[in-house]
């Protein structure tokens, strides 16, 4: 199992098609447009975080169940990220200590690995995709889904700016399989076809080594 991660707007879904084509392996996706507690979330995090959380839990669960057929499939964002963001909702006032407990030890006991298995929970290969602050911000605006939006809530902006700093150290302390980092920046593999190769090279080259 291929897994993208990276902040709001890094491209994790674009080169999760990309990816999957050029592999031509099954791809999964969690998708945001039809999420309905996602826009009950940014309206009133403090009564949905945990909820929010438990959906997510529970659909990336479903993927990973899905994707697990093959070690090839890829999918658009991995599990730890969302207990990253609930840390960050948490340490903001917007779930209580308990619900963290609860919420640690609900994922650590879906993720560990059972002997007896048949197939593992963790990536084979985790791809993040390392994006500026500021390019983060116009792949917001550009992209305008309207509870993201900084000019009708400005209080997002410090949270997308504490947001782009954990990704960095959650990154530096993955250690859960192999992992490997995409310049999202200077590699725009969505707009420039030469960027994309270049991408896709980088992963099959990571891929031979696992
Ligand atoms: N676990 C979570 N807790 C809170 N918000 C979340 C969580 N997971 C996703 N979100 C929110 O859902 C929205 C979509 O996030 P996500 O990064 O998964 O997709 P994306 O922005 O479409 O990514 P990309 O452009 O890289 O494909 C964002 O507003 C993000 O903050």
């Amino acid at each position: 199992m291929l897994v993208l991660s990276g902040t709001i707007g890094a491209g994790k879904t674009s080169l999760t098609s990309l990816l999957a084509e050029h592999l031509h392996k099954p791809a999964f996706y969690e998708s945001v447009d039809d999420n309905k507690i996602l826009p009950l979330f940014y309206k009133d995090p403090q009564k949905y975080a945990f909820l929010l959380q438990i959906y997510f839990l529970n659909k990336r669960l479903d993927s990973i169940k899905a994707a697990n057929a093959d070690r090839e499939s890829v999918m658009d964002r991995s599990i730890f990220e969302d207990s990253l963001l609930f840390h960050l909702n948490a340490d903001l006032g917007r779930a209580t200590n308990t619900e963290v407990d609860i919420y640690d030890s609900l994922l650590r006991n879906m993720m560990q690995e059972l002997p007896e298995a048949t197939y593992r929970k963790n990536p084979d290969l985790l791809i993040h995709i390392n994006i500026s602050f500021e390019t983060m911000l116009e792949r917001i605006k550009k992209r305008g889904r309207s509870y993201e939006q900084i000019a009708n809530d400005p209080s997002l902006y410090d949270y997308y700016k504490e947001l782009d700093q954990r990704y960095t150290d959650w990154y530096a302390n993955y250690d859960k399989s192999p992992k490997m980092q995409i310049n999202g920046d200077a590699l725009d593999f969505v707009e420039d076809s030469a960027a994309r190769q270049q991408v896709l090279q980088l992963i099959d080259e990571k891929i031979a080594t696992l």
